[in-house]
C-alpha cells in the first residue's frame, strides 16, 4: 500500500545557490499528486529530495523534514532503503541497454540479495503486469534487450523496475514528456491503476495531464511552493493571482 509524505520548511541548495525555499506540503497516500510550474523552478529538486537523491550531487544539500508515514526519511534510514521504498521514473527512459527485459525488472531484486529463480520469475512477471507491458514482451523476456524496446516500453520498463522491489511511493519525473500520444496515455492510464496501490508524485509540464490523472496539484514558481489544492481547484479557482497567470499562460 501506498503511505502518505509530509513535507515540512523543506529547503535545498546546489553550491550557494538556494533552489528550494521553505518548502511545506502533505502527499496523501493512494493518490497521485501533481507538481507544476514553469522551467527551473525547483520541481525536480523537490521529488529528489524526497528519495535523497538530491545529495547524490556533491555540491547538493536539503535541509527540512521529509516524513514517509511515521519514517523521518533524512534520520531513520539510509539513503538506499529511503530510494528503495520511494521508486523514481525519469524524463528520458532508462533501462540497462544491453541487459534482458527480465534482467532489467530483475536487477533491483538481485541488488536486494533475491536469487531465488521461482521468485524472481514471479515478481518480474507480476511487475511487468502492473506496468502494463507484459503482453507484449512476454515471448521475448530473455531474448530482448531494453534497448531494443519503444520509447513508451521503455518507459513502462523502467516502471516495471521501479515496482519490483515494492516500494510504497512512485515519483515520477515528466515521465512522458519524451514519448508519442499513444505512449503517453497508457502512461496516464498506468498512473490511474497503480495509484490504489501507491502513493504517485507526477512532475509535469502538461496541465491537460496534472488535471487528467492527479487528485490535488502544487505550483511551484522560483524555488517556492505557491499553492497546493485539489486539482480541480487549482484549474478553476486559484487562490493566488501567480497560480491563475501560469495556468491561463499568461507567463512560463
Ligand atoms: N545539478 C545542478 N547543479 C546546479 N544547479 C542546478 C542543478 N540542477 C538544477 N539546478 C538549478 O536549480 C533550479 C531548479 O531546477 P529544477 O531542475 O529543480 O527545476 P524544474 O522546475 O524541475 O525545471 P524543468 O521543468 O526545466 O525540469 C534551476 O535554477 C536549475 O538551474
Amino acid at each position: 500500500m501506498g503511505v502518505g509524505i509530509r513535507v515540512e520548511n523543506l529547503n535545498a541548495w546546489y553550491g550557494p545557490t538556494h533552489t528550494l525555499k521553505d518548502v511545506s506540503l502533505h502527499i496523501p497516500a493512494n493518490r497521485a499528486t501533481a507538481l507544476i510550474g514553469p522551467s527551473g523552478c525547483g520541481k525536480s529538486t523537490f521529488v529528489r529530495c524526497l528519495n535523497r537523491m538530491h545529495e547524490t550531487n556533491p555540491t547538493a544539500r536539503a535541509e527540512g523534514t521529509v516524513m514517509m508515514g511515521d519514517l523521518d526519511i533524512y534520520k531513520d534510514a539510509a539513503p538506499v532503503e529511503i530510494r528503495r521504498r520511494i521508486g523514481m521514473v525519469f524524463q528520458r527512459p532508462n533501462p540497462f541497454p544491453t541487459m534482458s527485459i527480465y534482467d532489467n525488472v530483475a536487477s533491483g531484486l538481485k541488488l536486494n540479495g533475491f536469487s531465488k529463480r521461482r521468485v524472481l520469475d514471479e515478481i518480474v512477471e507480476r511487475s511487468l503486469k502492473q506496468a502494463a507491458l507484459w503482453e507484449e514482451v512476454k515471448d521475448d523476456l530473455k531474448k530482448k534487450s531494453g534497448a531494443s524496446l519503444s520509447g513508451g516500453q521503455q518507459q513502462r520498463l523502467c516502471i516495471a523496475r521501479a515496482l519490483a522491489v515494492d516500494p510504497e511511493v512512485l515519483l515520477m519525473d515528466e515521465p512522458a514528456s519524451a514519448l508519442d500520444p499513444v505512449s503517453t496515455s497508457k502512461i496516464e492510464d498506468l498512473i490511474f491503476q497503480l495509484k490504489s496501490q501507491y502513493t504517485i508524485v507526477i512532475v509535469t509540464h502538461n496541465m491537460q495531464q496534472a488535471a487528467r490523472v492527479a487528485e490535488n496539484t502544487g505550483f511551484f514558481l522560483t524555488g517556492k511552493l505557491v499553492e497546493f489544492a485539489p486539482t480541480h481547484k487549482i484549474f478553476t479557482m486559484p487562490s493566488d493571482k501567480r497560480t491563475e497567470d501560469y495556468i491561463t499562460g499568461r507567463f512560463g
